[in-house]
């Protein structure tokens, strides 16, 4: 029986890479400044000292990371015995966005610049802006700018409760955003606005990559909180990546977990679970594995990392949330079968301790485990593509146009 599990710990970068100039992200290193931060007792709330997470370095963690920064993070056992194979690769799609680094994990690299709406304040043009209101039939629009979304909840959450009119916003990434009041303004209309949202950005020619349904609940600044029914609705993949190859070449199962689903823009993907919050997500995806087929990939974002601590720049959080996953990774490892392939990888950087709120341009660790696995390194892989060359070798089905077999 074969199998892969890919696990997205999204932004869990190892090390900025060499084009991380050209970003601002020189320097950055989302696990080395947490595991700083955590040495010097810096990162104390909800969690105590050194980061600790031996089972992700006998994976082969700190190893892949020592290959990409030279220097194993420090609270890592640099002497672990190593049970994985691991590497660290960068990425060769233009943008540090969620879809082109799971795209190119696919095994197709975003080498296209996408649209984006760069300026601060009033972002989004004016036309756009018109046909919204008039097709959705809104009382108007607040926002229209760049933010953190939590942040704009705070700034406008009440006024949109008070007025009816949605809050739009972007940030460095490719996406159109509308955060909306669940109960006030109502979940289904959120939904459809956003669809309307995607097809004039599509039709009009803006190569945005998705518009994000952000529904929040709460009734006042300070209270207001985003709930688990996000839903992103990206454009697709330019060509066939692994899972859809799977799924058209084999007749094989893509079991989606989390917004997985959503990033391909539904493409390639046979089932879809969704879960909120880490452990949940943990406890759906061992639910999957459990049951998965032959020729299956059961595939997971673990989206926390991101949005929950490193956009908001929560070093603690983010240290907890790792030490939780690593507690919690001997019970997927338990699933992993005879010839089935265990992937823990990640789609670009979000350091906690960098400026702004932003994504990093980093190096991503790839750890494989499996029964079948020689443990050791693979080292520097040039472009996140080998995953999907990986996998598409693996199942046995055409060859990827990019990316390098590991095994
Ligand atoms: O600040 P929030 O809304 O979490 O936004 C983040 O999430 C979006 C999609 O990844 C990006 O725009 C990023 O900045
Ligand atoms: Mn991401
Ligand atoms: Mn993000």
């Amino acid at each position: 029986m074969k199998r892969a599990f890919i696990m997205v710990l999204d932004s869990f970068g190892i090390g900025s890479s060499k084009d991380a100039d050209k970003f601002g992200d020189h320097g950055s290193d989302t696990l080395g400044h947490i595991a700083e931060a955590c040495f010097k007792g810096e990162a104390d709330i909800g969690r105590q000292g050194p980061l600790h997470l031996p089972n992700l370095t006998a994976l082969g963690l700190g190893k892949a990371a020592e290959l990409s920064t030279g220097r194993v993070p420090p609270g890592m056992d640099e002497n672990a015995e190593i049970t994985a194979a691991y590497a660290y690769a960068s990425e060769i799609s233009s943008g540090k966005d969620t879809p082109s680094g799971h795209w190119e994990i696919a095994g197709v690299p975003v080498l296209f610049d996408w649209g984006y709406f760069s300026d601060k304040e009033n972002s989004f043009p004016q036309a756009l802006l018109d046909k919204l209101v008039e097709r959705a039939d809104l009382p108007g629009y607040l926002g229209n700018c760049h933010s953190s979304g939590t942040v704009i909840l705070d700034e406008l959450g009440e006024e949109h409760m008070r007025t009816g009119k949605p809050i739009f916003y972007t940030s460095a990434d490719s996406v159109f955003q509308i955060a909306c009041h669940e109960e006030t303004f109502g979940l289904d209309r959120l939904y459809a606005l956003c669809e309307i949202a995607r097809e004039e950005l599509t039709e009009g020619g803006y190569n945005i990559g998705r518009v994000i349904a952000r529904p929040f609940v709460g009734d006042k600044a300070g209270n207001f909180q985003r709930t688990g029914n996000r839903h992103d609705l990206a454009v697709e993949p330019p060509s066939p990546t692994m899972l859809k190859k799977l799924v058209d070449e084999k007749n094989g199962e893509v079991i989606s977990v989390g917004k997985i689903a959503d990033i391909y823009a539904q493409q390639g993907i046979t089932k879809k679970v969704k879960a909120t919050g880490l452990d949940a997500l943990f406890d759906a995806t061992i639910a999957e594995m459990k049951q998965a087929p032959d020729m299956s990939i059961v595939f997971t974002n673990f989206v926390d990392f991101d949005s929950t601590w490193g956009h908001r720049r929560d070093v603690a959080g983010y240290a907890g949330g790792l030490e939780l996953f690593d507690r919690r990774l001997p019970e997927l490892m338990e699933q992993v079968k005879e010839d089935d392939i265990l992937i823990l990888t990640a789609d670009h950087g979000c350091d906690p301790t960098w400026q702004g709120t932003e994504h990093t341009r980093e190096h991503i660790p790839i750890l494989i485990y499996g029964p079948k696995v020689k443990p050791g390194s693979l080292g520097y892989r040039e472009t996140f593509a080998d995953i999907g060359q990986t996998i598409a070798h693996y199942f046995g089905l055409s060859e990827m146009d990019y990316g390098k077999s590991m095994l």
